[in-house]
């Protein structure tokens, strides 16, 4: 087993020990960090027989990349070997015999409340402090725990609802001055997961005549994620087990642990359209790019995609909004790293995880804006507005819930329905597709996972096959998640990216080593 994109996942039974030795392992970093540590136990988009552990640091963000093969050691060895491994992290890591604090929460699968308490017992026996949060979002555990490292050692859930209700509440007192919101109800589908439940808690602290939510595979009768869920919408690109869609209706849906949220709606034709993680980076970083302008703020605002974003969506920022891009790997880590070297940085992956960040000096700046005299009335409401939007975002992690509040917040802001926004840009078409390969580790990729470098083969096969289609761009990469190779395509049309998408999954069966 080893610590892939998002921690370990796999089939839950058989896998208690890794549960175990990861509550083992938080307890030595909570030593190393004299901070709180977070554990999650969560599986996300994964169907439910599965679970997965990951580890969170301090100030809310994932396990530090140099701890992630101290895990997979812990992870592989034999009971008889434990207590070597810990001693060799123990002395390597120069970890101190100090006290340790591990915070758990997990998701509503079956088997999360014995695999919690696996990590439990494993931060125990080092005489960790532990704090079981019980059911939670993975987002609102990451909060959690970087408000009690920030000092706020009272933090709990309620905290969770209060702080971003108000936050809503007062951004939407500022905007709905002026607008003439009509569409206010809309329906999420919440993956037979947790965020239903803390969905309700949010949108009953926000108050009903402010937010109008009807949610659906709340868990009480459907199985977490079993055709539903933002995974499933996304990569089918067909609505969720259970809606009747209308056109223009407004339409959204999580994944299992809430961290990741799409939209969608029905054409005048009936046609399905998604409103993916692309085109929520783009809402925001339009909004705020729109809102520095006006606020005459001058800071370096960057979006971070990876090589699954819609190729229209990127020409859409670039070309017409002048926003600058970057591009890198696929696992929101990178992503994250990447959007910190910028002022203010939107990422998202396409499949709806994302959210923004900003440093604390660029936050005061836009405050500072919003009560400068020597600024023109438009300038400081625009700052104004700035700041209050910016504090909807929870800045750890992409959030489902709110980016949630941050989309409707714009769209009300704007007098938007979904029509406008998903006009912004039109996607191309798209294809995602799976290989299965005897190894999938033999492909290598570079440039951000835009260019395969071994098999040497591949990349020459894959580039002439995309030639052969307008608008035409193909890439492939090892998963982290699943043992498949994964294939994505995009063209003029849907059955050119269709074809692209099966010929170069030819390709890779071919070149690669297929098996099946
Ligand atoms: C194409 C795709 O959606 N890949 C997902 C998936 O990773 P893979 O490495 O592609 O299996 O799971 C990751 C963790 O949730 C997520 O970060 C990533 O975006
Ligand atoms: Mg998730």
């Amino acid at each position: 087993v080893s610590y892939g994109t998002a921690g370990f996942r796999g089939n839950a039974s058989g896998m208690e020990y890794v549960f175990f030795r990861m509550g083992m392992l938080a307890a030595l970093r909570s030593k190393l960090k004299e901070a709180a540590i977070g554990v999650m136990v969560t599986a996300s988009h994964n169907p439910e027989h599965d679970n997965g552990v990951k580890l969170i640091d301090p100030q809310g963000e994932m396990l530090a990349q140099s701890w992630e093969s101290l895990a997979t050691a812990l992870a592989n060895v034999t009971n008889d070997q434990l207590i070597e491994q810990l001693k060799q992290i123990i002395d390597s890591q120069k970890i101190p015999l100090s006290n340790a604090s591990v915070f758990i929460a997990r998701d509503s699968r079956p088997s999360s409340l014995s695999l919690s308490r696996a990590v439990l017992d494993g931060a125990s026996a080092f005489g960790a402090t532990c704090h079981d949060h019980g059911l939670l979002t993975t987002p609102q555990l990451h909060y959690i725990l970087a408000c009690y490292n920030g000092g706020d050692i009272k933090v709990d859930e309620e905290h969770y609802y209060q702080n971003y209700a108000s936050a809503f509440k007062a951004l939407l007192n500022v905007v709905s001055l002026f607008s003439r919101f009509h569409q206010r109800i809309f329906y999420l589908d919440c993956a037979n997961g947790v965020g239903a439940a803390k969905l309700t808690k949010l949108a009953e602290r926000i108050g009903a005549n402010i937010i109008d939510i009807v949610v659906y595979n709340d868990g009480q009768s459907g199985k977490l994620n079993e055709n539903c869920g933002a995974d499933y919408v996304k990569v089918q690109q067909r609505a969720p087990a259970g809606l009747n869609m209308e056109p223009f209706h407004r339409y959204a849906s999580f994944d299992g642990d809430a961290d990741r949220l799409i939209y969608y709606t029905l054409d005048s034709d009936c046609n399905f359209i998604l409103l993916d993680g692309d085109k929520i980076a783009a809402l925001f970083a339009t909004y705020i790019r729109d809102n520095l302008k006006k606020a005459s703020i001058n800071l370096r605002l960057g979006i971070i995609q990876t090589a699954y974003a819609n190729g229209n969506s990127t020409n859409f920022l670039i070309n017409q909004q002048n926003i600058e891009i970057a591009c890198t790997p696929t696992g929101v880590k990178y992503l994250h790293e990447k959007a910190l070297t910028f002022d203010i940085g939107v990422y998202f992956e396409a499949n709806g995880h994302g959210t923004i960040t900003v440093n604390q000096e660029c936050k005061n700046k836009i405050s500072a804006a919003a009560f400068d005299p020597n600024k023109s009335a438009e300038e400081r409401f625009a700052a104004k507005k700035l700041k209050l939007f910016l504090d909807i975002i929870n800045q750890t992690v992409g959030d489902a819930m709110c980016d949630l509040l941050a989309v409707e917040a714009i769209l009300q802001d704007k007098n938007w329905s979904v029509k406008e926004w998903y006009r912004i840009y039109t996607e191309l078409p798209n294809r995602q597709a799976k290989v299965q390969v005897a190894d999938r580790r033999i492909i290598e990729t570079g440039d951000a996972e835009r260019k395969v470098i071994l098999p040497s083969m591949l990349q020459p096969a894959i580039d002439e096959l995309v030639r052969k289609y307008p608008s035409g761009r193909s890439f492939v990469r090892p998963s982290g998640t699943e043992d498949v190779v994964r294939v994505y395509a995009e063209a003029n049309t849907q059955e050119n990216a269709d074809d692209l998408a099966q010929q170069v999954s030819l390709a890779v069966y071919n070149i690669g080593g297929g098996v099946g």
